[in-house]
């Protein structure tokens, strides 16, 4: 028999799963799996978890939370060379890995992919020791991403992170980066750098229009210094998919990045904090089973 192994962070978004997890248990073992949840206590224990179920060689494991959560899984999962399939069932505050799969935020839908049995096998991004599925970043305006309250998230959505966007322009500056990828070396005193897995980064639909999930190649962007006037009018350029060919933006497709710096620089991994700078970007291929949609392309 087939077991799925549950991972669910019970303080996640509206705490919301708690309640449905005797449904979501009971629809796997009416799909054939002998299903078991572990609920993480603190930071971390999402990784150890995944772990586990690794050791204990279960065929499938389900992440359920933010963005946060299931990050964690994926690490647990991405270093291993037995690797279960995954499932995501998206209950946080902030869903963007499960936007980039097309899983739906309603938990039976998402459950129903899983039931379904459409997998793809889609590539993870590995940095130093750490992975991430989304996006990776470095500059003071990805701190955003975890600058802003989840409280607030919840309450505005979007909206959120331009306020707090706003709140922080004054204190973005420009830093200098060494930056090397194929057989190129950009040094350059640059306001951020986004290493894209997909090309559904934080609601910015057309940030990233190329990335494909399954190529095992990212999309490399990355800003110029510029002046804050220069840095807004980019980011409205952003919203209609008309950065790619400003002079102020860097953009390329490659499998491999290293980034050096020399003052002090924070890496963003799927929206969480990922330790500092440098690191070296490679793009695993095809690295992870994944529960899709049908229609996922
Ligand atoms: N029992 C727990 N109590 C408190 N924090 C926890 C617990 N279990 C896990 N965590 C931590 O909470 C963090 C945030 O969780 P998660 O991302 O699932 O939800 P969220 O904050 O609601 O959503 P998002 O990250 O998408 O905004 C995780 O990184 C995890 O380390």
């Amino acid at each position: 028999m087939k077991r799925a192994r549950i991972i669910y962070n019970p303080t996640s978004g509206r705490e919301a799963f708690k309640k449905e997890l005797p449904n979501v248990l009971q629809k796997l073992e009416q799909a054939g799996y002998e299903a078991s949840a572990h609920a993480t206590t603190c930071e971390g224990d999402a990784i150890d978890a995944a772990r586990i179920a690794v050791e204990r060689r279960y065929e499938v494991v389900i992440a359920a939370g933010g963005d946060g959560t299931i990050n964690e899984v994926i690490n647990g999962l991405a270093e291993q060379s037995y690797r279960p399939k995954l499932g995501i069932i998206p209950v946080g505050t902030t869903n963007d890995l499960a936007r980039a799969i097309h899983v739906p935020r309603n938990i039976q839908a998402a459950v129903d992919i899983i039931v379904q049995n459409n997998t793809r096998n889609l590539d993870v991004g590995r940095v130093n020791d750490k992975y991430f599925i989304n996006i990776a970043g470095g500059g003071k305006i990805t701190e955003l991403t975890y600058e802003v309250p989840s409280k607030m998230k919840t309450v505005l959505g979007q909206l959120a992170y331009y306020l707090k966007g706003m709140e922080m322009l004054p204190s973005i500056r420009p830093s200098k980066v060494k930056i090397s990828f194929d057989d190129q070396v950009i040094e350059e005193e640059i306001m951020l750098f986004l290493v894209s897995n997909s090309n559904s980064v934080g609601g910015f639909e057309k940030l990233a229009p190329e990335a494909r999930m399954d190529d095992g190649l990212f999309d490399l962007l990355i800003l110029k210094k510029t002046n804050i006037a220069e840095f807004i009018r980019i980011v409205t350029l952003v919203l209609r998919g008309n950065h790619l060919d400003n002079d102020k933006v860097i953009y390329t497709r490659t499998n491999s990045v290293s980034v050096e710096t020399e003052e002090k620089m924070q890496l963003n991994l799927d929206g969480e904090f990922g330790g500092l700078l440098p690191g070296k970007f490679v793009n695993l291929y095809q690295h992870i089973e994944f529960f899709v949609p049908e229609d996922f392309k």
